[in-house]
């Protein structure tokens, strides 16, 4: 329920997506923590080919979110280990698949969960095998891979690990675009920019994961089998974190995965979200309306626009429901601009490129936009002006004031007009043609999937084309009401004004 940070980031690209973690069974390991404890304590130090095969199948990399299989012995887990009695029970849900559904009338702001620390997995958290935990302590590995191998390995562990019943019960698939190939990525997202934001991440996924194998678990094999750790299981593991880690306010913002709360779905009208209560020293949220007996329960996982909703956590809402949506508009420099090398340059100097995306909302769009938008169109008659422009593009201006240039305000509403434009007729074609991407299935399990992601794709183009319209609405009636000269007058007043200044 955070958004990565802090990923090592090195280039490299697979086209291939596993739905699940694939493992070669064919396995030969020592490393003693690799082991279930039923077999430690029979002194088993050597795993044959043969029993390797049915522990390595056995590894509970979740569950099917279908079913609430694992979800009863989870409940029962918590409850042996400290979960407080609940007034909200996990169950099918309309909105998420599983939820957690009140059991009696809950009031508006009470305080709900009380998950103890003991029960929540953060990088501080005990290892089931500290040898391996120490290794990466001691190469002072951040945060988010931190996490990502502690869930492999005591997921690798089972039984022998206190999780295996967390674990067991979280989804062997997460949704979020990780899980998306880059041709699924082509073929349904061509026209959002959310597109390269999926290909960064999974670039930043198995970067890290190349980079940890190189320095860390290739020295240690005996912790870390490439059987076990590889790109699938990172995928998952990083799968599970994107979708389901909070980050703590209270406890300095710590990253954690907070069993049982973590059933809980996002709702984009909620505002209340998970925390640590010093007082009651449990992670709590506070409800902010009522709910009666066999209504699910939301939470808020942050004002996210739907896209990035996908990005993360593989669901988009409701046509109309986010007041945070958003679309990136993307903004180019003209490359025949004579003045295109200095605009180029400036832009560079304040971090932006001659490629820029600005987040577009139906309230609006920010200043950086105008600024970016004011320079682009700017002559080089102004270029005495393009600094304070890029500084302004890039939000490294001191001054917050609401500049305009009246001389170019024209062109620049025009340059705006015309970028989304040209990006609304990039999701018409999409929109148009997503009746016909299914053609070339040939089975029903691949049939399932296409159509759950084409419908995930309409939805979240839909709803960024919908931005898109308002916006155009909007410019085309300022740029008529300039023409026709309302506004016309209004900056030739605004020209004099400062003309005599
Ligand atoms: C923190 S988990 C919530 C529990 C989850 N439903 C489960 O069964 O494990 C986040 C995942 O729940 C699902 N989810 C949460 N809110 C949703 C919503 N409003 N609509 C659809 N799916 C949602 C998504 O699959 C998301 O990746």
């Amino acid at each position: 329920m955070v958004e990565a940070s802090g990923m090592r980031m090195m280039m490299m690209f697979t086209n291939t997506t596993t739905l699940i973690p694939a493992f070669n069974p064919t396995i030969h390991r020592t490393g003693l923590c690799q082991l279930p404890l039923s077999r430690r304590n029979n002194h088993v130090s050597v795993v044959s080919a043969t029993q390797t095969k049915p522990f390595m199948e056995t590894i509970p990399w979740g569950c099917e979110t279908d079913s609430l299989e694992s979800s009863s012995s989870l409940e029962k887990w918590l409850s042996e280990s400290g979960l407080p009695s609940q007034k909200m029970a996990i169950d099918k849900v309309d909105v998420g698949e599983r939820g957690l559904v009140a059991l009696n009338n809950i009031r508006k702001g009470e305080k709900l969960l009380f998950v103890p620390p003991s029960l929540v997995i953060t990088p501080d958290s005990e290892w089931s095998c500290p040898e391996a935990g120490e290794v990466l302590k001691k190469n002072s590995v951040p945060d988010w891979p931190l996490l990502a191998t502690y869930l492999i390995s005591e997921a690798s562990l089972m039984t022998s690990s206190r999780w295996f019943s967390y674990i067991s019960a979280l989804p062997r698939q997460p949704y979020s675009l990780l899980y998306w190939s880059q041709a699924e990525l082509d073929r349904y997202l061509e026209a959002s920019q959310i597109r390269e934001r999926a290909i960064e991440r999974t670039d930043n996924v198995i970067g890290t994961y190349n980079d940890m194998r190189a320095r860390i678990f290739s020295k240690y094999p005996d912790f870390f089998p490439e059987e076990v750790f590889n790109i699938e299981s990172f995928k998952w593991s990083f799968g599970i974190l994107f979708s389901r880690m909070v980050r703590l306010p209270s406890m300095d913002g710590k990253v954690a995965l907070v069993p049982w709360a973590d059933m809980l779905n996002h709702s984009c009208e909620v505002e209340t979200f998970l925390d640590y209560d010093k007082s009651t020293k449990g992670i709590v949220f506070t409800t902010d309306r009522p709910y009666q007996p066999g209504e699910q329960v939301f939470i808020s996982y942050g004002k996210k626009s739907n896209g990035e909703l996908l990005l993360s956590y593989g669901f988009v809402p409701k046509e109309g429901t986010n007041p945070s949506d958003s679309v990136e508009l993307s903004l180019s420099l003209e490359k025949s601009d004579e003045s295109y090398k200095e605009k180029l340059e400036l832009l560079k100097k304040y971090g932006l490129s001659g490629s820029q995306c600005f987040p577009l909302r139906v309230t609006g769009w920010p200043l950086e936009l105008m600024a970016y938008a004011y320079l682009a169109v700017s002559p080089s008659s102004m270029r005495g002006k393009f600094e304070e422009m890029a500084a302004a593009a890039s939000n490294k201006t001191t001054s917050k004031k609401d500049f305009r240039y009246p001389e170019i305000e024209e062109q620049a509403f025009q340059f705006i007009l015309d970028s989304c434009e040209s990006s609304i007729s990039k999701y018409n074609k999409f929109l148009q043609v997503s009746g016909s991407l299914d053609l070339d299935v040939t089975s029903p399990k691949q049939l399932n999937r296409r159509l759950f992601l084409k419908q995930l794709a309409v939805d979240l183009c839909t709803s960024e084309r919908r931005i898109l319209f308002r916006a155009q609405y909007i410019l085309r009636r300022r740029l008529r009401d300039m023409r026709t000269g309302e506004l016309k007058g209004l900056s030739i007043f605004n020209g004099f004004r400062k003309f005599f200044k």
